[in-house]
């Protein structure tokens, strides 16, 4: 491909003035780092939280860069240097035409909460009605041909739009993916064809990446502000403060609005929810759209399900899918691996894996669960290391005020102290139990339950892994689970 059609006008019109041979040079890839860089690559020198791409491209022209991309030249460059205003969009864009190919519908969903599975519903309702679908995210790329493990939730652009291209040649005509915070803020996205995003809910995440909780909304708002294309459906649950700066955002963009939920709009595009009971491990509820009125059974557990649920629900209407079938799709969903995920029981006490690794998730889980513990629920949780020291004091106070019995463990404690991060969670957790070793607070939390109980472990969901250091040790809490309760049978 020629650096002139990969690069494109967008990019060289706004930015560069380049020379006709630079333009014409044939350019075989694209590398963002140094170390992945083939001979006939473009390089693009991005300026990073850690260093700065810049230093590595001496390194990447010796590894067969043809030509760099980046904002500031450095002294001397052995191939031509590009300069553009923004090297991470201009990869995002880049990497969209050197893999062309996209599925033709595509749903983002960004919020701190509920992206995994609305990703993961939205695919599921494509599904049943009949679309090759998939999904990519936190829990990697989930499509009918290939699943791949990932380990961003948003991937950095040339994966992502490797993995869009191979997924629309397999077949693939719908996707729902995650749009992080992070992978907004870069550009990650830039260049992927949106047709509708969705915004479930903003609470406390990622302080020790974005400066202020003002940053961290402008992030997740580029969605509707800069990459759905007016006339796209803007999906947003209407239930939460943010509610309508998200809602503005999405109005000034000239984007479809669909507010879901209790403020939803039941009489127009949106979905109301007027009500929900639960039953059992279900919920029965009732949604309006467009006037007319529909009863589900949501075969799911925790009252942030609905919220997920008719984000997917609305996200599906909103490319078109027709609302009848959708809703009635509602009743076959399946729960994303480790979210509220009932994966056993002892003494009739039910025992719940669930992702909530941040304080609004942990409350949320905890009240979700409250219906199902008629005598104590217990949690077993701890907080990441080398991530946002301050949530967890805040994740300490949730699980003393929502829980009966609370043991503090460790939970990828990477380059930090294990001791010192249960501490600070200890500090604001009184009464609160301190087993570091994952897996034995596992054991004795269950062997603890007794008929009336109910458990919750919280903060790993899918995870497969224990970061201990810069080692990742195999565990996982469905595995731990199933030991403990093996153990007991022995
Ligand atoms: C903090 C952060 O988001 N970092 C992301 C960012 O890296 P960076 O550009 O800041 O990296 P850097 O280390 O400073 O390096 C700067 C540049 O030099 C290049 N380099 C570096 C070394 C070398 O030898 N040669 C070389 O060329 C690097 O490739 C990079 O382009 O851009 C990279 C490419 O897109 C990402 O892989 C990387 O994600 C790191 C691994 C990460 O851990 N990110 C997490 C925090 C993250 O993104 N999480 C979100 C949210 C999760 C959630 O849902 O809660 C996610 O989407 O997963
Ligand atoms: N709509 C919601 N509101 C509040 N909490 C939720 C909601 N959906 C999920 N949760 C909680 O957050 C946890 C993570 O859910 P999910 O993986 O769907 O979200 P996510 O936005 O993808 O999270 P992450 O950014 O960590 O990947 C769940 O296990 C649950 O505890
Ligand atoms: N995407 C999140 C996941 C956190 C999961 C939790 N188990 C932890 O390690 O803190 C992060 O990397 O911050
Ligand atoms: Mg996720």
């Amino acid at each position: 491909m020629k650096l002139r059609d990969l690069l494109g006008q967008d990019i060289l019109g706004n930015d560069a003035a380049i020379e006709p041979a630079v333009a014409a040079l044939e350019v075989t890839g694209v590398a963002l780092d140094s170390r992945a860089v083939k001979p006939g690559d473009l390089f693009f020198a991005l300026a990073g939280s850690k260093t700065d791409g810049a230093r590595f491209i001496d390194a990447a022209i010796a590894a067969g860069a043809v030509a760099v991309v980046g904002d500031h030249a450095p002294a001397a460059c052995k191939v031509p240097f590009i300069s553009v205003a923004n090297p991470r969009r201009a990869l995002a864009l880049a990497a969209a035409r050197f893999f062309p190919s996209q599925p033709a519908t595509i749903a983002a969903v960004t919020g701190t909460s509920g992206k995994t599975s609305v990703a993961a519903f939205t695919r599921q309702i494509w599904e049943r009605l009949g679309h090759a679908s998939a999904s990519i995210g936190t829990i990697g790329l989930v499509s009918p041909k290939r699943t791949v493990y990932g380990s961003l939730t948003t991937p950095d652009p040339i994966a992502l739009h490797r993995q869009l291209d191979e997924i629309a040649r397999d077949g693939v005509t719908h996707l729902a993916f995650e749009a992080s915070s992070h992978g907004l803020d870069q550009y990650r996205l830039d260049g992927v064809r949106v047709s509708a995003g969705g915004f479930t809910n903003l609470s406390r995440d990622h302080m020790d990446y974005h400066p202020t909780v003002a940053h961290y909304l402008a992030a997740k708002l580029r969605l509707f502000r800069e990459l759905v294309p007016p006339g796209g459906a803007a999906v947003i649950s209407a239930d939460h403060d943010c509610s309508a700066e998200t809602i503005d955002a999405a109005t000034s963009r000239r984007l479809r609005v669909m507010a879901v939920g209790r403020n939803g709009n039941g009489v127009g595009e949106g979905i109301r929810l007027t009500e929900a009971v639960v039953e059992g491990f279900s919920q029965k509820l009732t949604v309006q759209h467009r006037g007319k009125s529909y009863a589900i059974r949501l075969p799911l557990v925790g009252e942030f399900q609905i919220e997920n649920a008719l984000v997917s629900a609305g996200l599906a209407i909103g490319t078109g899918s027709d609302a009848a079938d959708v809703f009635a799709s509602l009743e076959h969903l399946e729960g994303a691996k480790g979210r509220l995920e009932r994966v056993g029981e002892r003494n009739g006490a039910p025992i719940f894996v669930d992702y909530a690794h941040k304080p609004d998730a942990l409350a949320k889980a905890l009240q979700a669960l409250r219906p199902y513990a008629k005598r104590r629920l217990i949690v077993v949780f701890g907080a990441g290391g080398d991530r946002d020291a301050g949530k967890r004091p805040i994740m300490g106070g949730i699980a003393a005020e929502n829980a009966d019995g609370v043991i503090i463990t460790d939970d990828n404690p990477r380059s930090e102290k294990p001791e010192a991060i249960r501490a600070a969670i200890l500090a604001a957790a009184k009464g609160a139990r301190e087993i570091g070793d994952r897996a034995e607070a596992i054991r004795v939390a269950i062997e603890e339950l007794e008929d009336g109980d109910a458990l919750l472990i919280a903060g790993k969901g899918h995870e497969t892994g224990q970061i201990v250091g810069s080692e990742v040790l195999p565990f996982s809490d469905h595995e731990a689970v199933a030991a403990a309760l093996a153990s007991r049978v022995a």
